[in-house]
């Protein structure tokens, strides 16, 4: 049974675990910085580009301004003569539509700053005199046209700036200066401006080098000054003459502001939006990224799963190899293969192991079966193979003999020749009965100078006093032992199984008894008992 590996212990999870994580670092690594580089890249792309639409935006803006002035100019040139007096100007305003298109109101005064025409009203005539606005005076002063700084018109109440032009007879004297009112709540540019509005969010104002507000949403905001805030956005856009940031916070929320100055005017135009807004295709951009990453490393883990379950293939193969061996299903040649990868090799290298361990196993096996003193086999391997001998006899419906032998006057022969020489004596004794018997007999050493031999496949009853004859013919001729000839005689007591299944106990006291009554009778002999039914034979010497 394969030892059951926990899911979160597998390999292949660990390597999964490896493979997903580096393709996540790898994918959040290399999409982060590349989303921040084209993030910034893109920034800077919205940033210009809203740049560029004010810049348009003040173009047009100056063009209009100069357009007015240009208007005021040539109309005052187009006097024939330049002899148009002042009771004359009404009319001629009025003759003029171009000027009701272009202006809030034209207004005419004299010299004096008093009122003698007006566009909007004719009525108003003589009601108002500005001799004392600093455009007024600076007009006349110079004797040219300028543009005023915004302020409340006296006639209409509302927030203006003037555009002035002076008109002189044919003399060259100046005989009244023409101002064209523009509205700030309604300039003609305001649609140009709302143009620049394209996405709903932010809005756009307008703020003089005065700190005036020119233009605002917040039509209540028009001709107050900016308050002073260094944090403002229009403290910040009063600063450059153009650029933008994306850092301001405008009514709390985090805006891109960009500001371009006019030229005509000293004004600059500004534009604030939300940048959550104005950068929302850079969160969508970061919402697919994640979602592409994410896909990656899903698709990470699946090959990497798929990919180390292959690679590991050859690994399940070998633990089954060891499995079927353990079971005894399979054989160590399993683990012989030809493969060149390092499965392969550590295959072969189990083999060769398994192979080494058989044999010191062999070895080790051999050293606890083998008696040291004669090489043959020892008790240890008698009591493992005599039980073995008799079921194998049993299954083949044969019988199985026991013979036990034990060298006679043994003792003396240590105690006159030396221990060395009994130990000899012991060694050739062990060589005979080898020599003497089938191989298919097994002789064992049991101890001291006790021997025994195990005959398997006998044919008859007869054949164990053949053999018992045999054994003790070859003890007969003198045993050589350190130059001198020493006789040695053995007696052998012989079990024979009657009937089988029959106990290794039974016939090891069979041969025990009849080995004890060839003793009794005089050694040098051997005697044959029945097992389970001991009853002695005879005795049977040397003749
Ligand atoms: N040289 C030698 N002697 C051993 C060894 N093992 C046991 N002996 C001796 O063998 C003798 C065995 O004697 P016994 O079998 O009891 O007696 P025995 O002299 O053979 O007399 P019987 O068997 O009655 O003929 C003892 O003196 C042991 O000390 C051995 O490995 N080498």
């Amino acid at each position: 049974m394969r030892p059951a590996i926990g899911f979160y212990h597998s390999f292949k999870f660990k390597i999964t675990l490896v493979v997903t994580s580096m393709v996540l670092i790898a994918a959040m690594g290399v999409g982060g910085v590349s989303l921040l580089i084209a993030e910034a890249a893109m920034r800077l792309v919205i940033a210009r580009q809203e740049l560029s639409l004010l810049t348009s935006a003040a173009a047009f803006i100056d063009n209009d301004i100069d357009g007015k002035r240009q208007l005021l100019k040539s109309l005052t040139e187009q006097i024939p003569g330049r002899e148009v007096t002042l009771d004359e100007v009404q009319a001629w305003l009025e003759a003029h539509g171009a000027l009701r298109d272009a202006f809030f109101d034209v207004t005419a005064f004299d010299v004096s700053g008093t009122l003698i025409a007006s566009l909007r009203d004719r009525r108003a005539k003589g009601t108002i005199n500005i001799a004392d606005r600093q455009y007024f005076q600076d007009t006349v002063r110079m004797r040219e046209g300028l543009i005023s700084t915004p302020f409340k018109s006296q006639l209409s109440g509302k927030p203006v700036i003037v555009i002035t032009q002076t008109l002189e007879n044919a003399r060259g004297e100046l005989i009244a200066v023409l101002v064209g009112a523009i509205d700030l709540q309604r300039p003609s540019f305001s649609a140009q401006l709302d143009v620049l509005r394209s996405n709903g969010e932010g809005y756009l104002f307008i703020v003089g080098s005065d700190r005036t507000i020119i233009h605002h949403p917040n039509k209540d905001l028009i001709l107050k000054p900016v308050e002073r805030d260094e944090d403002s956005v229009m403290d910040a856009v009063l600063k450059t003459p153009e650029g933008w940031q994306d850092n301001l916070l405008d009514e709390g929320e985090l805006s891109l502001v960009a500001h371009k100055r006019l030229r005509t005017v000293d004004w600059t135009i500004a534009v604030s939006y939300p940048t959550r807004s104005v950068f929302a295709p850079m969160a969508t951009v970061r919402l697919r990224a994640l979602a592409a990453a994410s896909l990656l490393t899903l698709l990470a883990a699946l090959f990497g799963w798929a990919l180390t379950k292959a690679l590991l293939r050859p690994l399940e193969t070998l633990h089954g190899h060891v499995e079927d061996i353990s079971s005894g299903a399979s054989d160590i040649k399993v683990f012989d293969v030809v493969d060149e990868d390092e499965f392969g090799s550590l295959s072969r290298a189990f083999f060769a192991l398994s192979q080494h361990r058989a044999r010191a196993e062999q070895a080790l096996h051999r050293l606890a079966t083998t008696d040291a003193l004669t090489g043959i086999n020892n008790r240890r391997m008698f009591d493992e193979f005599f039980p073995i001998a008799l079921s194998r006899a049993s299954r083949a419906g044969q019988q199985v003999g026991l013979a036990f032998l034990d060298v006679d006057h043994f003792k003396r022969i240590n105690d006159e020749y030396g221990h060395a020489a009994g130990d000899a004596v012991l060694v050739e004794f062990a060589r005979r009965l080898e020599r003497t018997v089938r191989c298919t007999d097994t002789v064992a050493r049991l101890a001291g100078d006790e021997f025994v031999i195990v005959f398997e496949q006998l044919p008859s009853n007869a054949e164990v006093n053949l053999l018992g004859r045999k054994i003790l013919e070859a003890m007969a001729a003198p045993f050589l032992v350190g130059g001198r000839e020493l006789l040695v005689t053995t007696s052998i007591g012989i079990a024979l199984t009657t009937s089988m299944p029959a106990a290794a106990d039974d016939v090891m006291r069979a041969a025990d008894q009849a080995l004890y009554g060839v003793k009794a009778a005089g050694r040098n002999g051997f005697a044959v008992n029945h097992a389970g039914a001991e009853r002695l034979l005879r005795v049977r010497g040397l003749p």
